[in-house]
């Protein structure tokens, strides 16, 4: 069964007011620069050779002299428009095991019930931005890096970013999640074993890599690293050992995902943080008057 961790911080509400002023100071800014606002110009850059009134720059992997920007529109104030959080839903296990099913399944229960969502797809975004990548090692960590920081820009906009990647090496995803704000990112096991996965082999890959003809593939020649910690696994049967529809599937993170307070107003308390999860009603339900 699910975990239920939570950790989204309770971040500051701006006031209308406070916002109003900030993007006053931000048109002033891109207006006339800083000094024009009465304040010293920044200190000497980091990779400037000659001092003056230059921002700040810095050297990021090959990209040097670079700045960040702040976007100007808070992330707080997407969601609170949205009436959601922005989180990154990590759908991980191995090819055949349902994770693009699933996240299509949630992705519309989502979208009926008027949630903003983002979906990316591994054999799709290999169509794309990632089709120079293979399936060595290597390639398949820079994938997940690449996707990683999509995701997490998706998630900024406030929507529920769902990612579905056979993500094999735990130290890839781990990487993802420590990029990631605490609470932003929930991993999502599909934990169905390899006789199922093999025996529904829609696309004849296992069939391939059995005989030789796909070499690394996933579970037969290559590693999966399934999750120690995910905040979600999926099973494939029920209790009583029934075989669970994607359906099922996607209802129990959608559940999940509403008892957790993603999909309300950010500025609702979350469950982690005041322990609501204690506090259902005789009814079973959860009571956020009671907060
Ligand atoms: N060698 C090998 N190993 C695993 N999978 C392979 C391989 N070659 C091709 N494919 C197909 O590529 C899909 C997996 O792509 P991903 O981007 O999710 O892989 S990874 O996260 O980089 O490991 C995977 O799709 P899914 O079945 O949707 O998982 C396969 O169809
Ligand atoms: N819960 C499920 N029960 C039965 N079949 C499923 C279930 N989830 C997915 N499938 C089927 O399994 C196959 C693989 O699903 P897919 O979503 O493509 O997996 P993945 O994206 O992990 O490779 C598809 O034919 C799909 O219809």
């Amino acid at each position: 069964m699910a975990s239920t961790r939570c950790c989204v911080p309770a971040a500051q509400i701006p006031s209308r007011c406070c916002r109003r002023s900030a993007v006053r100071v931000a048109a002033q800014q891109q207006a006339t620069g800083p000094a024009a606002l009465g304040r010293p110009a920044p200190a000497v850059a980091v990779n400037n050779a000659v001092a003056g009134p230059h921002l700040s720059t810095k050297d990021v992997g090959n990209s040097t002299n670079i700045r960040w920007h702040e976007s100007m529109v808070a992330r707080r104030d997407k969601e609170m428009l949205l009436g959601q959080r922005g989180c990154v839903l990590w759908f991980t296990g191995l090819s055949g095991s349902g994770k693009s099913t699933v996240a299509c399944t949630l992705e519309h229960l989502l979208h009926e019930r008027g949630h903003l969502t983002s979906l990316l797809d591994g054999d799709n975004i290999r169509h794309g931005l990632n089709k120079d990548l293979g399936f060595s090692a290597a390639d398949r960590t820079e994938n997940i890096r690449r996707i990683g920081d999509v995701a997490k820009l998706f998630a900024d906009a406030g929507a529920v970013t769902m990612t579905s990647f056979i993500s094999p090496y735990r130290a890839d995803r781990d990487m993802v999640r420590q990029r990631c704000q605490p609470g932003e990112f929930l991993e999502v096991f599909m934990n169905i074993p390899l006789e199922v996965c093999e025996a529904r082999d829609p696309k004849g890959l296992y069939k391939k890599a059995r005989a030789g003809l796909i070499k690394n593939f996933t579970g037969i020649d290559d590693p999966y690293e399934a999750p120690t910690q995910p905040e979600i696994t999926v099973d494939c049967f029920t209790a009583d050992g029934h075989p669970r529809s994607p359906l099922d599937m996607a209802e129990q993170i959608l559940q999940i995902l509403d008892d957790m307070g993603y999909l309300r107003d950010p500025r609702m308390p979350t469950l982690a943080a005041y322990g609501a999860l204690q506090r259902k009603n005789s009814d079973g339900v959860l009571d956020y008057a009671q907060l």
